[in-house]
């Protein structure tokens, strides 16, 4: 189920691109192609009309409220560690949160009744085909706990998998694309490999990316470098212990600093440097992989609460990039040239582009591939 939405809403992404007239905010139009991937999966149906992301305020109005989310999740928040202060709401973060709260709550509660309008006008034939009818039929059986799911629970699940599933996905492809497009001799050997698996006939599938060998050393040194996450989830100690001289009182707030990690010249040649070579045969991490059990590079997280969702995210993002990097040739938009390209990341709690990649896509495929 989810390898057919992907293909067909990177398919959707794929004929906007090739039919832009102008330079086009990629950021922008991956977060388009992952929400309304996600919404199929989820929801049967897409988040934004039809998925071009050309001029839709919808998608302007749910991408911004995912970023002003993380941004505001990120924020050093005082009362967060000086609980005596947290009242006084210094920084204004908590009534951002609630407004923000409101706005998410709108736009779930419109899904989740056109949902249930649906499912009682079909007089509940529809077949549990997405998350969300499964969520709705389970609304009045007795959980393993014995409460009913209610219509906040299904909310929140909603929003859970939306801001966790779409921003990490799209950014992480966005800062794939701008490597690729600063190293055109790693460009050049991307598409070649794609170039002699997939051909030029056809789109990137899902079942070409394990013949993907140098590609997917290009995922990882990209997960390495831009950890969409990079101070992971929060955790709490369960209990008080030593790490490294330090005491951990129980009951803790702790943080992980992935992006850190995967930056540590004592773990990494020159770790500054984009170089996927480094986890191909011959290089230093030949066999290191990115789900959770090399310490020195876990963008999902690891452990007990691993991302949920690693193995959709992990597709979806091998998937577009793959599939940009074999279906066009990307220039710069306004002349500017690929040395001066402008890496900074922007504050949040997830790792943003400071400034959007805008490009123009040029098709480099036989013309019935799109
Ligand atoms: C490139 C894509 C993604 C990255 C880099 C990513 C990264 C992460 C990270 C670092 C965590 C915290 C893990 C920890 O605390 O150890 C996390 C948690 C989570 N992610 Fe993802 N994620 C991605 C895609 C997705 C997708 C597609 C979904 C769902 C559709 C998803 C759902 C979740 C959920 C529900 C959690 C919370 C899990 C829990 O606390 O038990 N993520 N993710």
């Amino acid at each position: 189920m989810d390898m057919i939405c992907k293909q067909e809403e990177i398919r959707v992404l794929v004929r906007a691109l090739a039919s832009a007239k102008t330079k086009v905010n990629l950021g922008q139009l991956l977060n388009v192609c992952t929400v309304n991937a996600l919404g199929q999966v989820m929801m049967g149906k897409r988040v934004f009309g039809d998925g071009s992301g050309g001029a839709d305020p919808e998608a302007d109005e749910f991408k911004s409220m995912v970023v002003e989310l993380m941004q505001l999740a990120g924020v050093f928040n005082i009362g967060d560690f000086i609980p005596a202060l947290e009242w006084l709401d210094l920084q204004g973060v908590q009534a951002k949160m609630k407004k923000l709260h409101n706005r998410f709550d709108r736009f779930l509660s419109a899904i989740l009744e056109e949902h249930k309008t649906k499912a009682r006008q079909s007089n509940g034939q529809v077949k549990h085909k997405d998350f969300l009818s499964t969520l709705i039929s389970l609304e009045n059986v007795d959980g393993a706990e014995g409460g009913k799911l209610s219509n906040t629970e299904i909310k929140a699940l909603l929003l859970n998998m939306f801001t966790a599933g779409t921003d990490t996905s799209s950014s992480t492809v966005e800062w794939a694309m701008a490597e690729l497009i600063r190293h055109p001799n790693i460009m050049a050997q991307v598409r070649q490999e794609l170039d002699s698996v997939v051909g030029r006939d056809r789109l990137v599938s899902d079942l070409d990316l394990p013949n993907l060998t140098y590609f997917q050393a290009v995922i990882k040194e990209t997960f390495r470098l831009h950890p969409s996450t990079p101070l992971s989830l929060p955790r709490m100690a369960s209990d008080s212990c030593d790490i490294n001289g330090y005491h951990i009182p129980k009951g803790a707030t702790l943080l992980v600093n992935v992006w850190a990690i995967s930056r540590d010249p004592n773990e990494w040649n020159n770790p500054l440097e984009f170089r996927p070579e480094r986890f191909l045969p011959g290089g230093e991490r030949p066999n290191a992989d990115v789900r959770g059990n090399d310490f020195e590079v876990i963008p999902f997280g690891a452990g007990r609460r691993i991302c949920a969702g690693m193995s959709l995210g992990l597709r979806m993002v091998q998937l577009l990039t793959a599939t940009l990097a074999h279906a066009f040739e990307w220039e710069l938009a306004d002349g500017l040239m690929p040395e001066k390209m402008d890496m900074e990341e922007a504050y949040g709690l997830t790792l943003q582009r400071a400034a959007p990649l805008m490009v123009h896509p040029r098709p480099r495929l036989s013309k019935h591939a799109y």
